[in-house]
């Protein structure tokens, strides 16, 4: 089986799949890898060794599910209550994440959790993902993962979950976002989790490519912080976590402002009905990527204390705060006081969402905004011509687009419905002009669905006007 996973670049997901079943088929003494890994999962031994030292309120978690301690719905349930117990736990303030198998910090996703189960099963397992992101990154703790072997796919998301990753400076091992390579596509807001860990471009190579990095070369890209000597992963975390610890405060404002960019604050307490999805989608998109103007979205934060965080505090400046900051230029606070007609929320409506489609055109996104007057603010100001640039043209397919494609796991149009297998690339089996509608003229292989997905991810959350992309105003 490990040579089928790593052949998977050639043969993509369905192949891993297939090949799966035929090793299956023929595997060692009678007994299939199925049965051997099912039986794995169903083990009753804990997946998870917790050891919190109540001296120094430092929790050192430790997966020790062999062989490689992939994230079956077992231990992903397993991992989520021990998360939960140590974050109800007023004691605990900081929580270092590593392996106790050698060279394998964690092989991500159980694949065989994705192969021939059910649709609930499948979306019990896919939830559990989940739950294990949503609480690890939207953890009160100080979070540092210990890496003390590969750590691909959702290994490497679990990593770059938390808040400081040190590495074994051993070049054997890897660590990325690899789903490409399997021919599967990463959900979103892993994307955006790697965006946030190593920039846009390192983000955009990494998964269109389906890039696994070395240690070494990890740590160039800033995907990891720190190597040392694969003996002193440990101590070095519990070192740095001392650190993390010692900062005033860290595990409140400042830990939280620059995860709100990609999580949303609204989901900090959120108890576990309100994670249900449509609450997710309706919060995440009207909230999460309106504050993502870098170093601007702190300053009438400081100094709040927690209760400031109620989502309807939130709601409201981060209502004003976007509608403030998305125009080139004027960038100021004083707007969030101004009066008058020309600050009306439909004007303001109106300018954002001419510059954000504006901006929004990849490979366009220069500042010719600066000191142009109101004519130069039309679209064509984009130096394009044509009709299809027009605004309606744009309207409609960017906030279709936006739309459908921020729906974590639901990635596609056509999905309203699907089971887990329609989240693959395999989606490209869907008939119908919906998957090349939007790139009028392009033509060829690098209008792939995997590229689509990740430009359009950006694409589309530059235009969450908040009250603005509710389906019903837009159905297909
Ligand atoms: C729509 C979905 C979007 C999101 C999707 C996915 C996110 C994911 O996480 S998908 C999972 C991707 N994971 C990988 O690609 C990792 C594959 N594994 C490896 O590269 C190597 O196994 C690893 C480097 C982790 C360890 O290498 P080795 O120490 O050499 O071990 P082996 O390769 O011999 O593996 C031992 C044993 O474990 C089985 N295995 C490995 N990975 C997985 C896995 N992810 N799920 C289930 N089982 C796994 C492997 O097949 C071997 O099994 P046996 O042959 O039965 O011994």
């Amino acid at each position: 089986m490990a040579n089928v996973l790593r052949n998977s670049a050639k043969f993509g997901f369905s192949g891993v799949l297939s090949q799966l079943s035929i090793h299956s088929r023929h595997g060692r003494e009678c007994v299939s890898p199925c049965f051997s890994l099912q039986q794995r999962n169903n083990s009753t031994s804990p997946k998870i060794k917790v050891d919190l030292d109540s001296s120094t309120g430092v929790a050192v978690l430790r997966m020790q599910s062999p062989p490689v301690n992939s994230l079956s719905l077992d231990f992903l349930t397993e991992f989520c209550i021990n998360l939960e117990k140590l974050e109800m736990d007023r004691s605990c303030r900081g929580l270092i994440i590593t392996s106790t198998l050698s060279k394998v910090f964690s092989a991500g996703l159980d694949i065989m959790e994705m192969y021939g189960k059910s649709p609930e099963r499948c979306g019990e397992f896919w939830k559990a993902v989940q739950e294990m992101w949503l609480k690890l990154y939207g953890s009160n703790m100080a979070t540092i993962a210990a890496i003390n072997g590969s750590s691909p796919a959702g290994g490497c998301l679990m990593s770059i979950g938390c808040d400081y990753r040190i590495m074994a400076d051993n070049p054997r091992y890897s660590i990325g976002l690899n789903e490409t390579q399997l021919g599967i596509v990463a959900p979103f807001w892993f994307k955006d989790t790697l965006v946030n860990t190593v920039g846009n471009r390192a983000a955009e190579l990494s998964l269109e490519l389906g890039l696994l990095y070395s240690a070494p070369d990890a740590l160039k890209i800033g995907l990891v912080d720190q190597l040392v000597p694969e003996d002193q992963v440990l101590s070095t975390a519990q070192d740095t976590m001392s650190k993390w610890l010692a900062v005033p405060g860290q595990n409140t404002l400042s830990h939280w402002l620059y995860r709100v960019r990609t999580l949303s604050l609204s989901h900090t307490g959120c108890t576990g009905s309100e994670h249900s999805p449509s609450h997710w989608l309706y919060r995440v998109r009207t909230l999460s990527l309106t504050l993502a103007v870098p170093g601007q979205n702190t300053l009438s934060h400081t100094g709040c204390t927690r209760s400031e965080h109620s989502p309807s505090h939130w709601l409201y400046r981060v209502r004003t705060l976007s509608l403030t900051l998305a125009v080139p230029g004027q960038n100021t606070l004083s707007h969030t006081g101004c009066t008058g007609s020309e600050y009306s929320p439909s004007h303001w409506l109106y300018r954002v969402r001419i510059l954000s489609l504006t901006l929004a055109v990849p490979g366009q996104n220069t500042l010719p905004h600066t000191g142009c007057t109101g004519s130069e603010h039309s679209l064509s100001h984009t130096g394009c011509t044509g009709s299809e640039h027009s605004l309606s043209h744009w309207l409609y397919r960017v906030r279709i687009l936006s739309l459908t494609l921020a729906v974590p796991g639901q990635n596609t149009l056509p999905h309203t419905g699907c089971t887990g297998s329609e989240h693959s690339l395999s989606h490209t089996g869907c008939t119908g002009s919906e998957h090349t509608l939007p790139h009028t003229g392009c033509t060829g292989s690098e209008y792939s669905l995997s590229h689509w997905l990740y430009r359009v991810r950006t694409l589309s959350l530059t235009l969450a006007v908040p009250g603005q992309n509710t389906l019903s105003q837009y159905t297909l």
